[in-house]
């Protein structure tokens, strides 16, 4: 207890006052804006302290027990203030399942245009045209899917499969960070199969990591100001572009060059051109090459290592070499690996994106809604939390612990008694489901399979350093890690 002489001392003093008048203030109008949403049914807001940051901090320390709590406290959606922003998250698999299926309600092309907009320079005269939505987004549709993929996925098998060989070659038998291994190579292999040996592969990848490492912060709203390295990467990326462009770039892809001839056609420039790849680009590295990261520490970390998905790839082989007498697999690397069957593979790739990816999908309200018992008003903004149903322990049986066999052995998942068909969600889904989902899948099965056809992996004993998410990239895609794993890479005989 104050003695009462300092007591005294404080209420005299002007500064203590003010200071108590403030957090009065403070309290009374968020007692207030609390009761005003609850009297007109809108969802319920987190309680913050500080007005304009509102939760910001807290969700940037433990996003994952954040929203939980979350979720415990206020159900399935509640509403949100960061930064000044005020948002609703959704984390109930069947209200997000709505959203996606009605984007007539929850708009997304508004923040497509604004982010490509703002995020990535994109000029808004070709961003907002009908060349975008109505020529360059259906041909991108018809280049990545399952079908359109292919000739761009022959070429990706090859160059990682020769990336693996040379790069795999100057790491062997030495202690080696793992980052340094894998996101180099799964980046260029990327770049090449979509852009050719033109592009200007190695001098754009560190670039592309500053503008990345910080790419959260600017979907979050920190003005670009304060991130000069990222927006230095951004600008480098456009300047290789626009040479690139400017330059022979016949090897690229169909979709690179279809896209190209579209947009100059329509009077845009090497450099516009180029901006409207930054963005590409910058979708095809984002999550990927950090999904196959995990992949490997992931199991790393477990009592069995990579044995059993090593034991499944070499069956494969046997089998293949059964099948085609005489053949080198060599000669036949995209017919090898498009055509085996790894169902442990599969299922460890769906459990590392269930993982590790940290996803939201926005939406603006078009018009007043009703919705999950709540009122929206136009122009309110929703996120589904697709996180929250990938950790949810009724929905995912021990959702806290990396299970690579999850998706070969799950019963089918429920939640309330009732089906979960979105029970995992890496991708997003409804209008704004990434395009470039069955690339990425082939790409991480392509890229498992020969790293442990040509390597041994080992977790170097003498290094206890362990990688950890950064969690604060929430939202924003398969997290990044913090810190490595130091291994040591065998050639197999
Ligand atoms: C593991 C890898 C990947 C993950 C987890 C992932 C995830 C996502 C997510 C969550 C979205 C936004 C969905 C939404 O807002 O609802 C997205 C969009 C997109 N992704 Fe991916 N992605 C991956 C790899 C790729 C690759 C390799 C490509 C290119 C080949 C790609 C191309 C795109 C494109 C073009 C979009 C924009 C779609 C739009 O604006 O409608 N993604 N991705």
């Amino acid at each position: 207890m104050l003695p009462e002489f300092q007591l005294q001392t404080l209420w005299s003093n002007p500064n203590f006052l003010a200071a108590g008048a403030v957090v009065l203030v403070i309290l009374v109008q968020s007692l207030y804006e609390k009761r005003k949403r609850v009297s007109e049914g809108r969802a319920p807001m987190v309680s913050h302290l500080i007005p304009w940051v509102g939760s910001a901090l807290e969700i940037g320390g433990d996003p994952d027990a954040f929203f939980n709590r979350a979720q415990r406290k206020y159900g399935d959606m509640f509403t949100m203030k960061a930064f000044g922003r005020v948002v609703t998250y959704v984390v109930s698999p069947s209200l997000i399942s709505e959203i996606y299926r009605n984007a007539q309600v929850y708009d997304f092309e508004r923040f497509r245009v604004t982010a490509a907009v703002d995020c990535f320079d994109i000029p808004a005269s070709l961003m907002k045209s009908e060349v975008t939505s109505k020529v360059l987004h259906p041909a991108q549709h018809k280049y990545l899917s399952p079908t359109g993929i292919i000739p761009i996925i022959e070429s990706y098998t090859t160059a990682v499969w020769d990336l693996l060989e040379r790069e795999g070659s100057s790491f062997e038998d030495v202690s080696t960070p793992l980052r340094n291994f894998i996101l180099p190579v799964l980046y260029q292999a990327s770049a090449y199969a979509f852009f050719g040996r033109s592009y200007p592969v190695v001098e754009s990848y560190e670039p592309f990591n500053d503008f990345d490492r910080t790419f959260h912060l600017l979907l979050a709203g920190v003005p670009r100001f304060f991130l000069r390295k990222h927006t230095k990467g951004l600008a480098t990326l456009h300047r290789l572009f626009e040479k690139y462009f400017d330059g022979p770039h016949d090897d690229a892809s169909e979709m690179v060059l279809e896209n190209e001839r579209v947009m100059r056609s329509h009077g845009y420039d090497s450099n516009a051109v180029g901006t409207f790849f930054a963005s590409f680009l910058f979708a095809l590295m984002a999550n990927a090459p950090n999904a196959g990261y995990w992949l490997i520490v992931l199991n790393l970390q477990r009592e069995d290592g990579l044995q059993p998905l090593t034991d499944e790839i070499d069956e494969a082989v046997a089998s293949w070499k059964q099948q085609n007498p005489g053949q080198q697999i060599e000669d036949h690397l995209h017919d090898f690996v498009s055509t085996a069957e790894l169902p442990l593979l599969a299922s460890t790739i769906q459990e590392t994106l269930r993982y590790a990816a940290s996803v939201m999908s926005i939406r603006r309200v078009t018009e007043p809604v009703e919705f999950g018992g709540y009122r929206f008003n136009k122009d309110d903004e929703i996120v589904c939390l697709t996180r929250s149903v990938h950790l949810d322990e009724e929905i995912h049986e021990n959702a806290s612990v990396y299970d690579p066999r999850r998706y070969m052995t799950q019963k089918r998942p429920t939640k309330n008694g009732k089906i979960v068909a979105n029970h995992s969600m890496p991708w997003g889904g409804g209008v704004s489901m990434c395009e470039g989902r069955h690339f990425a899948n082939r790409e991480l099965k392509a890229f498992v399979v020969f790293l442990l056809m040509r390597y041994t992996v080992e977790i170097d004993s003498k290094s206890a350093e362990r990688p950890t998410f950064i969690s604060e990239r929430v939202g924003a895609g398969v997290m990044h890690p913090r810190g490595d794993l130091r291994v040591i890479i065998h050639a197999r005989k």
